[in-house]
């Protein structure tokens, strides 16, 4: 397959674009490198564009003719939408439409995209299936709830088909070390764990250790990159396929604390450092954990690396031997 993935030098898409290629298929990255990393790239691979230069969008697609468009572009820091919420609409939201109109105006009408366990801001019941009321409680998942509408009222009218896939907490590496998590600002738990194993930062706060959960510590479902990005070449296979639109979560459906994290990662790397117990930080809910049977039914899932400590040492070994 042809595959144009926006965002493919960033931290999932990478891992993506690399699953598709070592799988065979022909893959162009469109990204603006705001956020991305060219070494993440072959560079006869890349195209640097903006999702709002729709003209060079359009020229991609029109000379490329993918059968699938993956979305991955977007801003992603929770904390940042809540200082400069409208950059968010702008890029998430409305760049977004921006490319989807440039798709169904060269006549591509297969759609991935990035979707996020942000919206459902504050579960009413965890596990969370996709009935659950999308009551997001920041920007960023607002920006993520008004495309699924916009994606699923198109689909309704149209023949555009979409998967959006709702990524629970995306974590670890490559296995052979080339290509790993470097955002810039990091804020993710288990890169900033691994910083502070090495001494790049003194030490790693739990921000917030009285939430309703047996330790106290806020519990995430941390899926390893790799089981993600498998899942959006099934997505892909299953709309060329003709299958209908959906929004899937994805995710093990199994949770863990921030100590539990904390304490893997130590035996992981065996290093000790200082752990600090702070406040709670701003719209954290207390567990994020995934129902994704229906992923499994629909898409035939079969995820292989449900394993935190596994998981951490792909992180560790990239950490150790960044190349960016
Ligand atoms: N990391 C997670 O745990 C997580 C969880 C849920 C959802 N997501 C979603 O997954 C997607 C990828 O996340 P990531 O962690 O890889 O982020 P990332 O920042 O590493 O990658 C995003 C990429 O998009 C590019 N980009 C941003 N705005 C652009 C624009 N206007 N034009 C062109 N390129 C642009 C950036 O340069 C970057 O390479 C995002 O849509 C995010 O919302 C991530
Ligand atoms: O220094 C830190 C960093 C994080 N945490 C805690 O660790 C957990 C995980 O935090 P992350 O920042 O790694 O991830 P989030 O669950 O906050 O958010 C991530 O996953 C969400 C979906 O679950 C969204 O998609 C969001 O974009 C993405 O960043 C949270 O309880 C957080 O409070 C700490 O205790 N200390």
């Amino acid at each position: 397959m042809r595959f144009v993935l926006t965002g493919g030098a960033g931290y999932i898409g990478s891992h993506v674009y690399r699953l598709l290629k070592e799988r065979g298929h022909e893959v162009v990255v469109y990204d603006n490198l705001s956020h991305g990393h060219r070494e993440a790239v072959e560079p006869s691979d890349l195209r640097v564009g903006d999702l709002h230069d729709t003209e060079k969008f359009r020229e991609v697609l029109l000379s490329f003719r993918p059968d699938v468009v993956m979305h991955f572009a977007a801003f992603i820091e929770v904390g940042i939408s809540t200082e400069r919420p409208l950059e968010f609409f702008e890029n998430n939201t409305v760049g977004t439409i921006r490319l989807v109109q440039a798709m169904m105006h060269t006549g591509v009408h297969h759609f991935i995209f990035s979707s996020t366990a942000a919206v459902y801001g504050h579960p009413e019941r965890v596990p969370i299936s996709e009935d659950a009321r999308l009551t997001p409680v920041n920007p960023y998942g607002s920006s993520k709830v008004m495309v699924e509408e916009f994606l699923r009222s198109l689909s309704e009218w149209s023949s555009f088909r979409y998967v959006a896939i709702r990524y629970f907490n995306a974590a670890g590496a490559a296995e052979d070390g080339s290509i790993g998590e470097a955002h810039d600002p990091e804020t993710h738990l288990i890169p900033l764990i691994l910083k502070a194993a090495k001494g790049e930062r003194p030490h790693i706060t739990i921000f917030g250790t009285d939430f309703p959960t047996p330790d106290g510590t806020a519990i995430r479902d941390y899926i390893h990159v790799t089981d993600l990005a498998e899942a959006h070449l099934l997505a892909a296979e299953y709309l060329m396929d003709g299958g209908e639109s959906q929004a899937l979560n994805c995710g093990y459906s199994r949770g863990y604390s921030v100590r539990e994290v904390i304490d893997t990662a130590k035996k992981v790397t065996g290093r000790e450092f200082p752990v600090i117990e702070g406040d709670r930080r701003a719209g954290d809910p207390p567990a994020l954990v995934a129902d994704s049977s229906r992923m499994r039914t629909i898409l035939g899932w079969k995820p292989t690396r449900d394993d935190l400590a596994y998981i951490i040492k792909t992180a560790w070994n990239w950490e150790l031997n960044r190349r960016y």
